[in-house]
């Protein structure tokens, strides 16, 4: 098998990458009708998995789970997260041949194999559905032609795509249909059918292309997504603790900061969050920013230039074929950190002070997100497509932080953004190592605003608002979040 994007004409990899278009609430009017009374069997139920069924159960479609035979003997987590939620279980043979949809919700490492063996139990003119189209577009995956190969990816871990359903919203989703598995035309109806029992209309849906998915979703959870908030979280810990601040306070700020910081930005974008400082606060995280952006950029560009090429999946493979070697090693090494391993203490730290005496974190996140939007919006991904996977979704990973860390972070994430995730933070500690050595309390620690009169230059206030405001990915987000109408506040820590 070759890297189908590689092996795709200049001009159909542009045509593929830039297909991006945003559905209308409208489109989704039929509801799950296409799927009803549909046999959907999902194989695997691990983080998207479990969250996906539930919903579409909750929508009223037909769910059962093909596990692995040994999985099933051996009670794996696996078998008790469907059995455990009264979801029908059996094993492929017992399960692939009468369905209608076969959902692979399996690892990417796996999906050569794992389709390889359902495929021939699939019946005639049935339909194989992806959550990331990293096997299409990295592997080149070749599906028997009878069958419709369709993408619904929901721009989220598989925890926020239940909880942001029960909330009664939903994930922004992006769906696609693959050009060269569509014999009957019908694969857009039941991508649109499914989007709705996961709740995704209700966030925003993008009409995309496998290989659209992939270049984004890969980018941004190298970059910001993962990358650079486990990046900021241990610096900024780390730089706490150098600098005598209590253990427990510190690791509480960064634990539940991330996630206060982050809501405000989901709710009004960068301007949002930066306009919950006071001026004088906000000038000194926007000078922070700058600097990131400038020291980050080249990595965020190397990032994108080997997620296109196709260097970044020829290296992750190699570690898949060495028994996932550097994955496990950057796992074990994330479980050990000071942060990770300092519990949160019991300290009140109250909403506003998450801002105040984390002016750092702030930087990080601005420049982590302008600078994922750019070079994704640069390399040819669309505006919108690049706001859902920088970000949209920042917020959403920041959840899974708040709850238990990195380490809860790198357990919900799929273990091809885990391995991102790692490669980015491995290269940007040094990268950022004379930036830090800079830094001292009065912007990661205390508050910023203590001891000072809050005077500013009005014309530098002026300039800083206006660069901030005047962001693409500011202008896209409040088009998008338009339609969010929906949208809950989270309640934060
Ligand atoms: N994690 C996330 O939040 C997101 C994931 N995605 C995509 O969703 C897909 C699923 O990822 P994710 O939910 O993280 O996966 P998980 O790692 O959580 O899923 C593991 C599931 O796959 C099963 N499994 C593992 N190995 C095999 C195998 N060789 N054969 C059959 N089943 C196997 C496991 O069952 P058992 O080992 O017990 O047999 C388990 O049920 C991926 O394509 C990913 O890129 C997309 C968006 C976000
Ligand atoms: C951010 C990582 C992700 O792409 C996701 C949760 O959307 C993944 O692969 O886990
Ligand atoms: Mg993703
Ligand atoms: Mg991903």
């Amino acid at each position: 098998m070759a890297n189908y994007f590689n092996t795709l004409p200049l001009r159909e990899k542009l045509n593929q990458l830039g297909v991006c278009e945003f559905m209308d609430s409208a489109e989704f009017s039929d509801g799950v009708e296409a799927l009803k009374g549909k046999k959907l069997v999902i194989v695997g139920c691990g983080a998207q998995g479990l969250n996906q069924g539930l919903n579409l159960r909750d929508s009223g479609l037909d769910i059962s789970y093909a596990l692995r035979k040994e999985a099933i003997e051996s009670k794996r987590d696996s078998w008790k997260n469907a059995t455990e939620n009264n979801f029908r279980v059996g094993t492929y043979e017992e399960l692939i041949p009468s369905a209608d949809l076969v959902v692979n919700l399996t690892p990417d490492k796996q999906h050569t194999s794992v389709v390889n063996a359902v495929m021939p139990l699939m019946k005639q003119g049935a339909t194989l559905l992806y959550s990331h189209g990293f096997n299409i577009v990295e592997e080149g995956m070749q599906v028997r032609k009878d069958i419709t190969v369709i993408m619904v990816a929901p721009k989220c871990p598989g925890s926020e795509v239940r909880a942001e359903y029960a909330r009664g919203f939903g994930v922004p989703t992006l769906i696609a249909v693959h050009p060269e598995n569509d014999p009957e035309g019908k694969g857009l109806e039941q991508a649109k059918a499914y989007c709705v029992g996961t709740g995704g209309h209700r966030a925003g849906v993008l009409r995309s292309s496998f290989v659209a998915e992939v270049k984004s979703d890969l980018m941004g959870e190298q970059t910001i997504l993962c990358g650079l908030l486990q990046t900021g979280s241990i610096l900024s810990f780390d730089k706490m603790i150098e600098k005598g601040i209590e253990p427990g306070y510190a690791s509480k700020l960064v634990q539940y900061g991330v996630e206060v910081i982050t809501e405000a930005l989901k709710q009004g974008g960068i301007t949002a969050m930066m306009d919950r400082l006071s001026n004088v606060a906000k000038i000194k995280a926007f000078e922070l920013s700058e600097e990131l952006k400038t020291i980050m950029r080249p990595l965020f560009q190397k990032h994108q230039d080997d997620i296109m090429s196709g260097e970044f999946s020829r290296t992750m493979m190699e570690d898949w074929a060495n028994g996932d070697e550097k994955l496990l090693t950057w796992r074990a090494a994330t479980g050990e950190t000071a942060f990770e391993k300092t519990p949160a203490g019991d300290v009140k730290i109250g909403e506003q002070e998450y801002f105040d005496n984390a002016l750092l974190m702030v930087a990080f996140i601005r420049a982590g997100v302008e600078l994922a939007f750019e070079t994704m919006v640069e390399a040819g991904i669309k505006p919108e497509s690049a706001y859902y996977e920088s970000l949209h979704e920042t917020p959403l990973i920041a959840n899974t932080i708040a709850r238990k860390k990195l380490f809860e972070m790198n357990r919900v994430i799929s273990d091809t953004a885990e391995y991102g995730c790692y490669l980015f933070d491995h290269a940007c500690k040094p990268l950022l190592a004379d930036f830090m050595a800079r830094i001292d309390t009065d912007v990661i620690g205390r508050n910023f605003n203590e001891g000072k009169d809050g005077a500013v230059d009005n014309r530098a206030l002026i300039s800083v608002n206006e660069v901030i405001r005047n962001h693409q990915v500011e202008q896209v987000g409040a088009e998008l979040r338009k339609a969010m109408t929906a949208m809950k506040a989270i309640k934060t820590a």
